[in-house]
């Protein structure tokens, strides 16, 4: 049996002794004078995205399990965004770096299946992992696992958001006395079975936020094969001692994100961010990394 996207995941954790992933979500305001100089058209900025995407991936690779790009900051900026995208999608691949997209998607069968392709396929935007919405059911879900065929691909579906609304959907009370987002868990571990690896985990995993610790260990306990994507941690709120209840017995299970507190470590740190240069930029985000990294194996 070939490794599936799971046991990609696990056996980089266990090499890089590591639950941390990185998004990449490139915000030009914050980026310093150095990466700016070319100008301000899309043309330039996707430049700039693009080598400060690089500088990031350059200096995180060794820490983390897999980068996770946030389509809207590509998307803004239309071609010129989703070039930049293609590129730091291959450039993270030829490191041998795992990609997550941060697409959110979700639709019936066939759009469904589209998507898969774009983002799981052959497309130019295809990494190893997709998040996607289940807002419409198994049927706007199950066209993801099967584009997977090889086995080495694979998504979070969204289940317990980090956002202050989570529950005002998610944490309806349902008739059968659950909560909506219990009922998903229920949903999805059946489908998550069709798929275990080596580890013991699916391709199917789950987006669980870590701003709401208090609903992690119920969500593990009843997706015992389905690993979480962990946002909500660092700029959000989210504490690494709040953590526990995402892992496994083994510390496996999860992959904790960050962003903001990392990619842009460098302005809460300095106050004359803007006029550092790249490998001022790199030294801070470095250390931001290895701080994360450091702390989410103490808990794990
Ligand atoms: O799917 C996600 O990645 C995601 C789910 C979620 O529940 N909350 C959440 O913040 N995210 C994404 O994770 C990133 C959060 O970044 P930081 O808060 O800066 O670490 C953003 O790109 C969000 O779109």
């Amino acid at each position: 049996m070939v490794d599936n996207f799971s046991d990609l995941i696990i056996k980089d954790i266990l090499k890089k002794e590591s639950a941390l992933i990185v998004g990449l979500d490139p915000n030009p305001a914050y980026f310093p004078l150095c990466l700016l100089e070319k100008g301000q058209d899309s043309k330039a900025i996707a430049k700039a995205i693009w080598e400060f995407n690089q500088l990031i991936i350059d200096v995180v690779n060794p820490h983390v399990v897999a980068v996770k790009p946030q389509l809207a900051y590509y998307e803004v900026f239309g071609s010129d965004g989703i070039y930049a995208l293609e590129k730091t999608i291959s450039y993270a691949k030829s490191k041998g770096l795992l990609v997550i997209n941060d697409a959110k998607r979700g639709d019936i069968g066939p759009t469904a299946t589209t998507y898969a392709k774009a983002f799981l396929g052959d497309s130019p935007l295809s990494g190893h992992g997709v998040t996607v919405s289940p807002y419409l059911g198994t049927d706007g879900i199950l066209p993801f696992l099967k584009e997977g065929t090889d086995q080495r691909k694979g998504i979070f579906v969204l289940l317990k958001t980090s956002n202050p609304s989570a529950s005002e959907l998610q944490d309806l009370q349902l008739k059968t006395g659950e909560k909506l987002y219990q009922r998903l868990a229920e949903l999805f571990d059946p489908i998550a079975k069709e798929t275990m690896g080596h580890y013991g985990y699916s391709n199917l995993g789950v987006v669980v936020g870590a701003t709401y610790p208090q609903d992690a260990s119920y969500i593990r306990d009843s997706l015992k094969h389905s690993l979480f994507l962990v946002p909500g941690y660092g700029a959000q709120g989210g504490k690494a001692k709040e953590l526990t209840g995402y892992f496994d017995e083994n510390g496996m299970g999860a992959l904790v994100s960050s962003t903001r507190g990392i990619i842009y470590s460098y302005i809460q740190k300095n106050e004359e961010w803007a006029h550092l240069n790249k490998k001022e930029i790199q030294e801070s985000i470095e250390e931001a990394v290895l701080d994360a990294k450091r702390e989410i194996n103490a808990v794990r």
